[in-house]
């Protein structure tokens, strides 16, 4: 593939070889990424005779007249030929040397070219936020600096500018001022502190952003003593402190012994205490855990981990385990030997908040070892956990999808789990990358391996470990390439059976007279949960924006003429008229008044939120206490687990949510699952409906009948003949993705073929449509290129932007020879924005 695009063609320096300036080629230019905002692009500079400069390293240089952070991407050898070489500037100097290790460097540049995004847009989603931009350059002295007293004979010799410098510096009672500083105070200081530093008095170095300073806090030390000389009063102090393990923040302290800091300041005189100032760390804090055990493994368990232990360096693992097999404790018991040797493990999960459980289960087995990791976290405690990280402390991080670019140096193991949860792609901004595709690189670059846990694994990942079926029951195991391994729990823990599933025809519900939204079977079940003192789960399907249409009367749902799939309600404004397009073809027609199968009027758009369902449940069953789980309920830190931890204490008998529902609960009480209606997953416009729809309603079944109490779950539909209720219902995940994937290679779809979404918009519709077009004409016909579209997106207006969007579909696995991107971006004009979304998951 043919990259014009500087910042991508960068790749070059993580050729071996490229990497060091070598006697032989002489290099004297060096290009350069400058943290500016705005900047982009890769700017020339000059390198010093006596600085060694690594690509990697984080430099300062002069640009325009600021001092400003920069990244050292590659050397040439030539200065560009549009440049003067006395106009270019030196680079100043090495900020932080080897800052990215050269994998992880690698690792940048591998997602830069592959999701078609410049470098410094990479290495700004991988850096916590405001490390280079906020940072600050400053100057201290060294001790050898403080000693020096310019006006001694015995004084090292220096310029009188290094000099002036250097009082500066000795004037203030730390030593130390920022760059920008002493510019002001010394004429030409540039020379001085160059002058300094390489004399040994004084050093530079680049401060955190203010804001994300470590924090610190009094805290007070027991010393050993006999404690003769002390009032009770004291002697009450020292041993609270003595209980505490002799330590304690003097905060906690003071409250514990209810004293004050002049008590605590005359202990400290006797000698009996220290206070100091230390740093707390300001990670996510957590309720303390008692300690945990590893559990005695089930045969399954123990096969499948022998497996993983037995790896050496790269291997992609597919551990696919029905729900409740005990995935989590071979993810431990994985970790656990990889500690004792020193070497840290990354598990991502797909939302931090809706997996309290899990990071649990981590601290109480592996303590201050665990850290979290994710977007959600304040910038300091961002900052905070993201230092430990780099400290190369074994240690486990669990995080979401930014989580992949922890810069944890000595990587033993790479975990997703859930790994089919498409929370795991970056849809914008770029790279709209894929955290099972980064891991999949990090891995082989960290020679380490991978495994991907789910109960209904992708057919991505299905296929990557060898995509012959095995035989239905799962096989223990089955090859795919050679670094691939497939590993299956195929029982729940203790052999639990999984819940069977119910499937209720809700045309019938209403042929037969009842209009509630809850069909006989489910009310009945929603009766008992009381009169057992057992817990319930309702899962609704929130659909958003998009919906599908469909008759109440036969079950019928409207489809586009050309593609299999139905067609999207779109209504872009009030008095707007209402159309129902697809999304792929950009096939529209208006929405009739009458279903055209059996013209019935009930044609209805489908799916009932969780509020209402909820309003529902309290007329129908008042005496059922519920908690509602969704987006609305959860919006503050903290709620999940309030909500969970009520739910768990029995404060109420039903959960009533969303999507969050489906991940990885694991409540023992609750024996019933009830999904109100189905269909909201079934018709979605979307290649990838079937999946989901098949990965939701088996991940929310599986929620059902996980303690001592069988389970029991009840699906409602209208149409209970789709292939995935089928599925559902038989638990049967093989047929289900032979079906599938016979499919997908008939059209051609991921994860035979590969798509590339340009995403267009704009707040001029028709500037956005007409550049759609011409964008669209400009992809020449090739062998193996499909173009669908361009089209508008399902909603086309959004926050006053029009959307439009062009499906480019390869047959190949591999991409195809592209027009050059560069070009494609230069037919936009500056009113359109134009984001290119490699391996689109979301295509509405
Ligand atoms: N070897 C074991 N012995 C006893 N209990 C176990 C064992 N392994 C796991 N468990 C328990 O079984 C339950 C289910 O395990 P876990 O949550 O890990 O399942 P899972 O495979 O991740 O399920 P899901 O995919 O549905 O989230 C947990 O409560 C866990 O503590
Ligand atoms: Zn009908
Ligand atoms: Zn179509």
């Amino acid at each position: 593939m043919y990259i014009k695009d500087v910042s991508l063609s960068s790749m070059a320096v993580a050729e071996p070889g490229e990497l060091y300036q070598s006697k032989t080629t002489f290099h004297r230019w060096i290009e350069v990424l400058v943290d500016c905002p705005g900047s982009s692009d890769l700017f020339t500079y000059k390198l010093p005779a006596q600085l060694e400069i690594k690509p990697g390293d984080i430099l300062t240089v002069p640009f325009g007249a600021q001092q400003v952070g920069a990244i050292a991407i590659r050397f040439l050898s030539q200065p560009p030929a549009d440049l003067a070489p006395e106009k270019i500037r030196e680079v100043e100097d090495v900020v932080s040397r080897g800052f990215f290790p050269s994998t992880y460097w690698e690792l940048l540049n591998r997602i830069a070219a592959y999701y078609y995004t410049p470098l410094i847009q990479v290495i700004r989603v991988a850096l916590p936020p405001g490390l280079l931009g906020r940072s600050q350059r400053r100057l201290r002295l060294t001790s050898l600096g403080r000693d020096q007293d310019v006006f001694s004979n015995t004084s090292i010799f220096m310029s009188p500018t290094a000099q002036q410098v250097l009082q500066l510096l000795q004037k203030t009672s730390t030593g130390d001022y920022s760059y920008y500083y002493i510019q002001q105070k010394v004429k030409s200081a540039y020379r001085g502190t160059r002058e300094l530093i390489r004399l040994g008095l004084a050093e530079n170095y680049l401060e955190p952003p203010r804001l994300n300073q470590p924090k610190l806090q009094k805290a007070v030390t027991l010393l050993d003593h006999n404690d003769e000389d002390l009032s009770t009063r004291q002697k009450e102090i020292v041993e609270v402190l003595r209980r505490y393990g002799g330590e304690l923040w003097q905060s906690e302290l003071l409250q514990t012994c209810s004293t004050s800091t002049s008590t605590l300041k005359a202990l400290e005189k006797k000698g009996y205490i220290v206070i100091e100032e230390r740093e707390i760390l300001r990670r996510e804090q957590s309720p303390l855990m008692a300690g945990d055990q590893a559990k005695s493994l089930t045969d399954a368990q123990t096969d499948a981990l022998e497996r993983i232990k037995s790896l050496d360096g790269f291997a992609q693992v597919l551990l696919h385990g029905v729900t409740g097999s005990g995935k989590t404790e071979v993810y431990l018991q994985a970790i656990a030997p990889l500690l004792n040797q020193g070497k840290s493990a990354l598990v991502l999960v797909p939302e931090i908040g809706l997996t309290p459980q899990l990071t649990d289960r981590f601290r109480a087995r592996f303590g201050n070892k665990v850290q979290v990791y994710h977007s959600a976290l304040s910038d300091g405690e961002r900052y905070d956990t993201w230092r430990q990280m780099f400290t190369g402390e074994a240690q486990v991080v669990i995080g979401t999808r930014s989580a992949i670019f922890a810069p944890l140096p000595n990587l033993g193991l790479i975990i997703l789990d859930e790994e089919h949860d498409s929370s795991f792609k970056q849809d914008s901004p770029i790279p709209t990358y894929h955290a099972r595709t980064v891991a999949q690189w990090r891995a082989e670059l960290e020679n380490c391996p991978l495994i991907l846990g789910s109960a209904t694994p992708s057919l991505e990942s299905w296929v990557s470990v060898g995509s012959t079926p095995p035989p239905n029951p799962l096989p223990a195991s089955k090859e795919g390439g050679p670094d691939s391994l497939y590993l299956s729990l195929p029982e729940r823990i203790n052999s639990r059976p999984l819940p069977p599933v119910e499937i209720v025809d809700m045309r019938r519900e209403l042929q037969e007279g009842n209009r509630s939204i809850f069909s006989r079977s489910l009310q009945e079940a929603l009766e008992q949960l009381k009169e057992r003192k057992q817990q319930g789960i309702l899962f609704i399907h929130r659909r958003g924006h998009s919906t599908f249409v469909s008759c109440r009367s036969c079950g019928y749902v409207l489809e586009c003429p050309n593609c299999d799939v139905s067609l999207a309600y779109h209504h872009v404004e009030e008095g707007a008229p209402q159309l129902l397009r697809c999304h792929y073809c950009n096939y529209g027609r208006s929405h009739p008044p009458h279903c055209p199968e059996c013209s019935s009027p009930y044609l209805k758009f489908f799916g009932s939120g969780t509020q209402r369902v909820a309003q529902e449940l309290n007329k129908q069953f008042p005496h059922l206490r519920l908690i509602r789980f969704d987006s609305d309920t959860t919006r503050n830190k903290g709620s999940h687990r309030n909500l969970l931890t009520q739910f768990a204490n029995g404060e109420a008998d039903l959960l009533v949510g969303t999507q969050m529902l489906t991940k990885g609960l694991d409540l023992p009480q609750v024996t019933l699952v009830g999904v109100v209606a189905a269909d909201g997953l079934l018709h979605l416009s979307d290649y990838r409906a079937n999946e989901r729809a098949f990965q939701t309603l088996t991940q929310v079944a599986g929620r059902a009948g996980r303690g001592e109490d069988p389970g029991r779950v009840i699906v409602q539909t209208y149409t209970p003949e789709h292939p995935v209720i089928e599925a559902v219902k038989t638990h049967d995940y093989q047929s289900f993705c032979d079906a599938e994937l016979a499919q997908r290679q008939a059209l051609n779809y991921p994860p035979m073929g590969r798509l590339i979404l340009l995403r267009l918009s704009s707040v001029d519709p028709i500037q956005v449509q007409n550049t759609a077009q011409i964008i669209a004409t400009n992809f020449s016909s090739q062998e193996g290129l499909e173009i669908l579209g361009p089209a508008p997106a399902s909603i086309l207006r959004v926050a006053n932007r029009y959307r439009w969007q062009i499906l480019l579909k390869f047959a190949a696995e591999s991409l195809p020879t592209l027009s050059d991107w560069q070009e494609i971006r230069a037919l936009c004009p500056a009113s359109v924005s134009l984001t290119i979304d490699v391996d689109p998951i979301n295509i509405m």
